[in-house]
């Protein structure tokens, strides 16, 4: 890697800006996996023992430049005090007299966590008078947030200008497996897109046409491309204004003879709820009234078989409501196939989709879990991640 890390420069006795993600899976409050924490845990505790001031900031969720009560991190502060075995001090705001004060507090060797920087409103729009708020905190800034690297915000970009910024060692270790198994990946290579964030993940795989020999489609992704072949969705999650894309990305892999995959049948649910009335259809028999939230036992097969039969598989985004029992069978015979896969070299991204290889007990199978989801995506389509480029060169 090209960018200066931690080890380049001196942090003793330092304020220590570190943006981490955070943005872990929560469920009534609690945190239902805390993969992203234990991630950033090896830069946070060299940063303790060098003796530096630690002032952490996360985004968690996606409050829109607002407070949202659900979407503070006291839980996020609670288990990472409990992971370094001290206590982390945290503050109700990101910026502003409270967390001043709390700064000038800060003993060497002391963690504190900012509160959820996207309750400001000048985080996601990269506003300079926050981001130079924010540098005003510290005397370094160590940018360690490789979920949240493809975002050019306050946090993770515009800070980067006025402070020596470096990288951590999850952002180190990302970049680097990332970039090996992509520069000149093992053939055939396979990705496997799923999740629900539609719009971020759609334009991505125009790039990755260009890539892969497979593409596999699941997730509540795939309702787009289903709909863009003329068969009704039901009330399945669509992006009505992607379905052209859609389309265009079907014909752009008959072209590219790149083989596209997508789900023949689908696990129904006539609403969202593990105890709702489900059934398995073909892909052209969605009820109107329906929704689907699964894969289908023939397209769990498929997918097996094109996983098999692979050299290279990126998986980003699981392929049903995994977080229900009765909507996890396609994300759980996805992830055994690749656990199963010992010749194929396993790339798992995104926060959801390492949860789901968590919760099935899977996750030392896998070759690499990315604590990023769309920032792995943008990595692996050669984009050049904001909160990468804005780091000091070496
Ligand atoms: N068919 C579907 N309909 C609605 N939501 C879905 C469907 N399939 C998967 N999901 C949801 O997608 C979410 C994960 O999406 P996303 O954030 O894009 O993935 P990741 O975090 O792995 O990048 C999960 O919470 C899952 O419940
Ligand atoms: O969870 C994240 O991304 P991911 O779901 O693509 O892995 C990151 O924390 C970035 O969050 P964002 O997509 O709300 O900017």
């Amino acid at each position: 890697m090209n960018k200066k890390t931690i080890r380049d420069v001196e942090v003793r006795g330092k304020r220590v800006f570190c943006r981490v993600d955070f943005n872990v899976p929560m469920e009534e409050g609690a945190i239902t996996d805390d993969t992203r924490i234990r991630a950033a845990l090896p830069t946070i505790r060299y940063l303790i023992e060098n003796g530096a001031k630690v002032i952490l900031a996360s985004h968690l969720g996606r409050p829109k430049g607002k407070v949202v009560e659900e979407l503070r991190l006291d839980a996020v502060a609670k288990r990472l005090g409990e992971l370094l075995g001290r206590p982390v001090a945290k503050t109700d705001h990101v910026v502003g007299d409270e967390v001043n004060a709390a700064v000038a507090r800060l003993q060497e060797g002391d963690v504190l966590l900012l509160e959820n920087v996207r309750f400001e409103p000048g985080e996601e729009k990269n506003d300079p008078e926050l981001a130079k708020a924010l540098a005003g905190l510290a005397d370094l800034y160590v940018n360690d947030a490789f979920g949240a690297a493809h975002r050019a915000h306050a946090s993770t970009e515009g800070i980067a200008h006025h402070l020596p910024a470096v990288a951590g060692f999850l952002m180190e270790k990302e970049l680097e497996v990332l970039g090996k198994a992509l520069s000149n990946p093992d053939r055939p290579f396979t990705a496997i897109i799923g999740g629900a964030k539609v719009k971020d993940k759609i334009g991505v795989i125009d790039n990755l046409l260009d890539k892969v020999d497979n593409l596999i489609i699941g997730g509540g992704l795939a309702y787009t491309f289903v709909k863009a072949l003329g068969h009704d969705v039901g009330k399945s999650l669509l992006e009505e204004d992607k379905i052209e894309l859609a389309k265009s990305f079907m014909e752009k892999a008959k072209e590219k003879g790149v083989r596209f995959y997508m789900p023949v049948d689908v696990v129904v649910a006539d609403r969202f709820a593990n105890d709702a009335n489900t059934k398995v259809v073909p892909i052209d028999a969605i009820p109107s009234d329906w929704e689907a939230l699964d894969i289908g036992p023939k397209t769990r097969e498929w997918y097996r078989d094109v996983i098999r039969q692979s050299k290279l598989v990126v998986w980003n985004g699981p392929m049903g409501v995994f977080e229900m029992e009765t909507f996890a069978q396609g994300t759980k015979a996805v992830a055994q196939a690749l656990a199963e896969a010992t010749d194929t070299y396993s790339v798992i991204g995104g926060g959801d989709s390492a949860a789901a290889v968590e919760k099935f007990g899977l996750a030392e199978k896998m070759d690499h879990i990315s604590t990023g989801g769309g920032a792995s995506l943008e990595f692996m389509e050669g984009k050049q991640l904001p909160g990468v480029v804005a780091l000091n060169d070496k």
